[in-house]
Parts: structure tokens; C-alpha cells; sequence
């Protein structure tokens, strides 16, 4: 056994076969699907527009990346997308979702890491992670531990929660079911962006590609820029816009100080809440106008691109479902700052409509989640609906 090891160049950097063209075009024409248009975003070229979206699997020990993730991501980089950002990971342990949630707050968690880093790239397929912290969401159960307790809700010590080491912009909790968080001062803010600058120490030496900063769904930063969620009374938060956006900027800008490649940053475009964003002059919740300020802000600190989702700070949001839900929001980014690359998510699964949201200009990228979990083939499958033949893993060749 030990002469075979011995043979392989090292458990991680061993792969029998490199498809670095799939999910590329084989015939290529003057005006292929943008799709399938490679994408120059800051200093890198993506082969294609099909990014998978960030999808917590709850599925880590103690932080580290397990098997189960390298299987997850690996299945997605050998079936042709263009770009992969790996889940929600955390850079203290107590802004975990869940005990199980993904982490890089400590250099033993890079090595697993590495292994799925460089299995992607095999595939010729970029790789990035989005950095995040719940804060006043931590210290909760992965969904299937859920239905289980029956409720949405913070676990207890017991439940190997954290509850008294949940934070947040102010003592403001998510529902009744979830702590109330402890004020964040502005001392452990510091802290927090130093743990943000750390990780991103770790995410250049294990080879991502890009990073995305969670500024979505109700953690953090998202609590951060709502009126409903910080009503601080200083600076950094409460009616001003200013305030609510500037310690998430300060972050953002700290982080790109400390990163040359590729910046995303995910933002929840709206709360969804009842009522209008702004009435008599004073802000309801967080919505469409107050992002494209936060979005042309980040544009000046050297974000390269958005990410538009929406939701997740309220929990009595009313989201009205439908398919490209976020494109509007995404168009009116981009009408503001048509510079500015934006990213949509949300119930993209048509290839025609991912299509038509780049042929109008609406979006730079798709993100996908769910339609890839379903079917991680969706790119060969886009490029069939979409009147073109890319190039399959050589492996599985012989089913298509
Ligand atoms: C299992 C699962 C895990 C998710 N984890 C994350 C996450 O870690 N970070 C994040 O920003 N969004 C997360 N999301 C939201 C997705 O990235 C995506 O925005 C959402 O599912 C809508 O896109 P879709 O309609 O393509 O699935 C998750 C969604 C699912 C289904």
C-alpha cells in the first residue's frame, strides 16, 4: 500500500485526468450565448457566466471542511460552470450559522480546504468563498436538526449553541424564538475586521479566486444597513443611511486593501417588509434605493462585483416568489452605475431566462443555487437548450 501512495504525488494535487475546457463552447461562432461568453472580472477571466451560489451543507467539523464538501463542490467543477463560491464560512467561530457551518478562523481549517481549491481548479473551473458572520442569526440548528426542534429558534448550550455569545449591530433579536443580541462595541468591531483580514491571509494561501463578503440575508453586514435591525444611536447605525452603511464599508474596504483578486460582495436588495422603503422622509427598511447607494459605494472602494439577493433580515418578510425574482433589483443596480458588474441569484432555473437577463444587460453573471444542486449537469444541459455543444468532462463523454 505504501508504494502505492508513494507513486501519487500526495493525496491532494492527484487527479487522473484535467478537463480544464469544459463548459466551454466546441463550436465557436462570432456571437455564441453570452452564457457561455467568457467574463474578465478585476484581474481574472471566467470561461463562462454559470456561477454556483453559495449553499450552506452544514456538513463541517468544527470548521473544517469534510469529504461531503469536496464531493458537493467537485460535482459542480467537473460539470462545467464557470465559477464556484463555496458557503457562508466564518472567520470566529461564534458567527457560525450552526455548530456545523464551514470556517476560517484557524489555519488547521485551510488544508481540506486546499484539497477541493485544487481539485476545482483541475477541472479548469474558478473557485472563491464567501466570508461571513451571522451575527444576531448565529448559534442556530442546520434545517434538518430544525424540523426536528420544531421551530426556527436559537439552540441552547445543550443543543451545542452559543447563545450568549450571539451579537449584533443592536439588542434587537430576529423573532421571539431567536436571543436577544448583545450591542457589538465598537472596540469588537475592530476585531471582527481583523478576523475578515485573517481569513483572507488563509483564502490567499489556499488558491481561491475570488471572495465574496456576506452582506446578505440578515447576518451581519445585512443587519448592519437595515433601519429595522440597527438602531444604534451613534455613529454606525439608526435613521442616517450614512451611518447604518459605514462600518460595513470600512470592512469592505479593509478587505479589498487585503485581497487583489476578485471582490464580490452579497447584498439582500430589499427586507421585503410591509409598507414602503421611505415614508415622510424617514427610512422603513432596507430597499432598492438605499442599495444602489451602497452598491455605488462599494463601486468606489474597488468592489468588482454585486451579488443581488434580497431578504432574510425580517422574519415576517412577504417575498413575492417568482422566477428571476432579483433581476429587477439587479437592473436597477446597473441602471445606476452601468459600470458597476452585477451578479442575480433567485429561481433562475430556464436557461432562456438566464440568457435574456444578459442579452438585455440586466446582469454580468447568473448565479445559481438550487437548479444546481438538482442537477449539476444544468450547464450541459443550458448549452443544449441554448443551441450549442461544450465540451463535457472526458469522463463522461459517453452520456451526451
Ligand atoms: C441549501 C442552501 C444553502 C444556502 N446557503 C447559503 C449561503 O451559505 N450563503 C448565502 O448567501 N446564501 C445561501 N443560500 C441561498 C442561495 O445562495 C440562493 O441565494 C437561493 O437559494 C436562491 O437561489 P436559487 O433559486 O438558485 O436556489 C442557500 C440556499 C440553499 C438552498
Amino acid at each position: 500500500m505504501k508504494a502505492t501512495n508513494d507513486a501519487v504525488p500526495g493525496v491532494y494535487g492527484y487527479f487522473p485526468q484535467n478537463n480544464p475546457e469544459i463548459g466551454t463552447i466546441l463550436e465557436k461562432t462570432e456571437s455564441g450565448p453570452l452564457l457561455f461568453t467568457p467574463i474578465t472580472i478585476g484581474n481574472l477571466t471566467f470561461k463562462n457566466r454559470i456561477f454556483a451560489a453559495p449553499m450552506c451543507q452544514y456538513s463541517s467539523d468544527n470548521g473544517h471542511a469534510t469529504d461531503w464538501h469536496l464531493v458537493h463542490i467537485g460535482s459542480m467543477a467537473s460539470r462545467g460552470v464557470g465559477a464556484i463560491c463555496m458557503e457562508a464560512t466564518s472567520v470566529v467561530p461564534e458567527g457560525r450559522i450552526s455548530p456545523e457551518d464551514a470556517g476560517l478562523w484557524t489555519d488547521s481549517q485551510m488544508e481540506p480546504l486546499k484539497r477541493i481549491v485544487n481539485f476545482t481548479h483541475s477541472q479548469g473551473t474558478k473557485i472563491g468563498v464567501q466570508l461571513a458572520h451571522a451575527g444576531r442569526k448565529a448559534s442556530t440548528y442546520s434545517p434538518w436538526i430544525r424540523q426536528k426542534a420544531g421551530s426556527r429558534r436559537t439552540a441552547s448550550k445543550d443543543e451545542n449553541g452559543w447563545p450568549d455569545e450571539v451579537f449584533g449591530p443592536s439588542p434587537v433579536s430576529w423573532s421571539n424564538d431567536f436571543v436577544k443580541p448583545k450591542e457589538l462595541s465598537k472596540d469588537q468591531l475592530v476585531k471582527i475586521e481583523d478576523a475578515f483580514v485573517a481569513a483572507i491571509g488563509r483564502c490567499m494561501e489556499i488558491g481561491f479566486d475570488f471572495i465574496e463578503i456576506h452582506s446578505a440575508h440578515g447576518y451581519l453586514l445585512s443587519s448592519f444597513v437595515s433601519p429595522l435591525s440597527n438602531v444604534r444611536s451613534d455613529d454606525l447605525g439608526g435613521q442616517s443611511l450614512a451611518n447604518r452603511l459605514r462600518w460595513p464599508l470600512r470592512l469592505i474596504k479593509r478587505c479589498r486593501e487585503a485581497w487583489d483578486k476578485p471582490l464580490f460582495v452579497r447584498i439582500s436588495a430589499t427586507d421585503w417588509a410591509e409598507g414602503p422603503e421611505q415614508e415622510n422622509g424617514v427610512w422603513k427598511q432596507f430597499g432598492i434605493e438605499q442599495s444602489k447607494i451602497y452598491a455605488s459605494e462599494m463601486y468606489k472602494l474597488g468592489v468588482d462585483l454585486v451579488h443581488v439577493s434580497s431578504g432574510g433580515n425580517w422574519s415576517e418578510q412577504n417575498i413575492i416568489i417568482r422566477p428571476g425574482i432579483h433581476v429587477p433589483f439587479a437592473e436597477s443596480i446597473k441602471q445606476a452605475n452601468p459600470k458597476q458588474l452585477v451578479g442575480v441569484v433567485g429561481l433562475i432555473k430556464d436557461p432562456k431566462l438566464a440568457e435574456a437577463c444578459l442579452q438585455e444587460g440586466k446582469a454580468d453573471v447568473i448565479f445559481l443555487a438550487r437548479a444546481l444542486m438538482r442537477n449539476p449537469h444544468w450547464p450541459m444541459e443550458a448549452a443544449e437548450q441554448l443551441g450549442v455543444r461544450v465540451k463535457v468532462a472526458n469522463q463522461y463523454e459517453r452520456a451526451f
